[in-house]
């Protein structure tokens, strides 16, 4: 499975209905902390955005919601898998991709035999409070060697100027938050990312 460079991750259909039609591919919703009405609400309007634009969305957490709504892939972190439904997760024919922050974490997510596999945090990030020291260049390189043939996702901290860095380093796709939602101009950023990340598209 090939996933896009630039992974997109915002914590709104609203954030997807303004960025996905610059051209972005892959994007994930993370809401956090609201009514499970609203997140259902969110996810029938981000699928409606991304099945416009050719975008490939991938839900967070919220794996039942994500069967429920006929939605096609989800993220989990370690805490979610330990008490999701695998079983449910693949007869509903969702793809799985999965968090790692430390060897033990990344056994964990190999048996789980996931669909893309993400380390992080790659650079400090100032979104969440995080129990791991930033992993570091060489700790992504590392990781691709156990995770290959996987799809690696590297993640925490990423910037327009910190990409080719982390693609170099065995990254197959860099996720971001911040660099684009706190970004004074989310729009430019976005096309920013798209721009910066177009030759390890295959694009040239
Ligand atoms: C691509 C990607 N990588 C890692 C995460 C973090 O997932 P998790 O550890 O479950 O933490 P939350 O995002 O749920 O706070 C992610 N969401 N996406
Ligand atoms: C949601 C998340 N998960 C991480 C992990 O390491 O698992 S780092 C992270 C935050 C990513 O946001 P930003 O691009 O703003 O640093
Ligand atoms: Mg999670």
């Amino acid at each position: 499975m090939k996933l896009d460079p630039f992974y997109l991750i915002v914590d709104s259909a609203a954030w997807i209905e303004r960025l996905v039609p610059l051209g972005v591919k892959l994007v994930q919703l993370r809401i956090k902390e609201r009514a499970l009405s609203d997140i259902r609400a969110d996810i029938r309007r981000a699928k409606a955005v991304c099945a416009a634009h050719e975008c490939q969305l991938i839900v967070n957490d919220y794996w039942q919601l994500a069967i429920e709504e006929g939605c096609d892939f989800i993220h989990l972190g370690q805490e979610d898998l330990a008490t999701a439904d695998l079983a449910a997760i693949r007869e509903a024919g969702l793809k799985l991709g999965l968090s790692t922050h430390d060897e033990a974490e990344l056994a964990t997510a190999l048996a789980a035999r996931p669909d893309y596999i993400a380390l992080g945090p790659i650079y400090p990030t100032i979104l969440k409070v995080m129990s791991w020291a930033p992993q570091g260049l060489d700790r992504l390189r590392d990781w691709k060697s156990r995770v290959d043939p996987l799809p690696l996702v590297a993640i925490g901290g990423l910037t327009v100027e910190r990409i080719a860095g982390v693609f170099e380093n065995g990254a197959d796709s860099a996720a971001v938050v911040t660099d684009i939602t706190r970004n004074p101009d989310p729009e430019q950023r976005t096309l920013a990312w798209i721009a910066a990340t177009r030759s390890f598209r295959g694009e040239g």
